[in-house]
């Protein structure tokens, strides 16, 4: 699957938002992925989660357990899964910190992907993947539908995206004029009270 069709498969959801977003890291950005709107519909899911299980395959070979973060990665995290033959689990937040819940278990030499939805500053990854390695289990890399970092997101283990694109995201005493301009508004789930 090329960027553009990945992309293609964003706007044709409506999924690619225009104009004044405070992303989850806190910084803000003229375009915001809303992912729920390729979730919401199981065939878009498909098409993106199984291009995106193949990079896996090909990237880390055969894996046993793909971990998400939730709220977001639960539902590509479990596409993703089913095409990799892998179980899906994932961690939430308890007192806002990532954690690995009823009863799901990381074996020993279980070999682990983490998958995402979107990555922006790769805080909620890192985030993930430290709750991962609270267990035993070999993280053999991560993975994500869209990087919009360009690439420069650092997780510390090696990750594969369906789609890297370089997006503008900004501090809020950094806003250029045609963002401060437009009211901003906060899609994301961080920080909203359980
Ligand atoms: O790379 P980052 O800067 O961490 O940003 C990306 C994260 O933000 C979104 O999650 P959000 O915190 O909005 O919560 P959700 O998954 O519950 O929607 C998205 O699902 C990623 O997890
Ligand atoms: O950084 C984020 O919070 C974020 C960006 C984006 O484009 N989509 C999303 O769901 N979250
Ligand atoms: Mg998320």
């Amino acid at each position: 699957m090329t960027q553009e069709e990945v992309l293609e498969q964003f706007r044709a959801a409506g999924a690619l938002l225009e104009g004044h977003f405070v992303l989850s890291s806190g910084l803000h950005s003229p375009v915001f992925l809303q992912k729920m709107f390729i979730f919401q519909d199981p065939a878009r899911t498909e098409v993106l989660c199984k291009a995106l299980a193949q990079k896996i395959e090909a990237a880390f070979g055969k894996i046993d357990i793909v971990v998400s973060p939730a709220v977001g990665g639960i539902v590509p995290g479990y596409e993703t899964a089913r095409h990799l033959k892998a179980k899906a689990i994932f961690v939430e937040r308890e007192d806002g910190v990532f954690r690995l819940r009823r009863g799901f278990e990381i074996p020993a030499g279980a070999k682990v992907v983490m998958v995402e939805d979107i990555v922006t500053t790769g805080l909620s990854s890192r985030e993930c993947l430290a709750a991962i390695g609270e267990h035993p289990g070999k993280v053999l890399g991560a993975a994500c539908l869209i990087d919009r970092s360009g690439g420069k997101a650092d997780l510390g283990v090696k990750m594969v995206a369906l789609a890297t694109l370089d997006i503008p995201a900004y501090p809020a005493d950094a806003l250029p004029p045609e963002l401060s301009a437009i009211p901003a508004s906060k899609p994301g789930s961080r920080g909203l009270k359980a």
